[in-house]
């Protein structure tokens, strides 16, 4: 298994003092930034697009961005988002019209291709992906706004998940967004994940390093 990875999502940071904030949250131990890109036509909300990940580089951010496009169509954005400065970028497979082609072109730009399913997407868009893939990202909430509670369903949807990969041979990260808390990580770690994003748990709390902690002790515990 791959070393846990904590990922603030940047959609319940403060947006009028984001560069700060992502600075924080990284000193406070997260290891990369969960970038959520919105469009208001695959998911009911609007967020931001390549210029504000751009900024976040000219800022000085030098950890990993993770993408996560939550738009329709995708394959416009992918190369605006690698001279960005993305370094994962991950889409829904149902809001592509050629799941390969949108896979080959995030490769081609240099950067980690990851697919995204929803609490209810079916995982046969793995069947033929798998090979391809950098990650995985299971949303354990329907996608559109922070601040959702986790669906307990996803657990079961996880370990199948990590039976595929594990059966696959391939090493694919296991990433979980929504919903991810101090007192849930341990249960969501022990189903499979090994990335977990984090928007309101951490940014909702005055002290960062605090909430990543107390994550990391959840961590420590899971027997892998
Ligand atoms: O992509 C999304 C929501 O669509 C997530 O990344 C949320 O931003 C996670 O927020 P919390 O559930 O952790 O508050």
């Amino acid at each position: 298994m791959k070393p846990y990875l904590i990922a603030p999502s940047i959609l319940s940071a403060n947006f009028a003092k984001l560069g700060e904030e992502v600075d924080s949250v990284l000193a406070a131990g997260a290891d990369i930034v969960h970038f959520d890109v919105m469009d208001n036509h695959y998911v009911p909300n609007l967020t931001v697009g390549p210029l504000v990940c751009e900024a976040l580089r000219k800022h000085g951010v030098t950890a990993d961005i993770d993408v996560h496009l939550m738009v329709q169509p995708v394959d416009d954005l992918i190369k605006q988002f690698a001279d960005a400065g993305a370094s994962y970028i991950s889409f829904h497979p149902e809001a592509s019209q050629h799941l390969d082609r949108s896979l080959q072109l995030i490769i081609d730009s240099g950067c980690k291709p990851g697919l995204v399913f929803n609490p209810a997407t079916p995982l046969h868009y793995l069947d033929d992906t798998l090979h391809k893939l950098h990650h995985i990202l299971l949303m354990s909430v329907n996608p559109g706004f922070g601040g959702q509670s986790f669906i307990p369903q996803s657990l079961t949807k996880l370990q199948k998940i990590r039976t595929l990969i594990d059966n696959s041979g391939f090493d694919i990260r296991l990433e979980i967004d929504g919903g991810v808390k101090v007192d849930n990580i341990r249960a969501i770690a022990e189903a499979g994940a090994d990335m977990f994003v984090a928007g309101s748990a951490i940014f909702n709390q005055p002290n960062y390093s605090q909430v990543i902690d107390e994550m990391r002790a959840e961590l420590a515990k899971v027997s892998r």
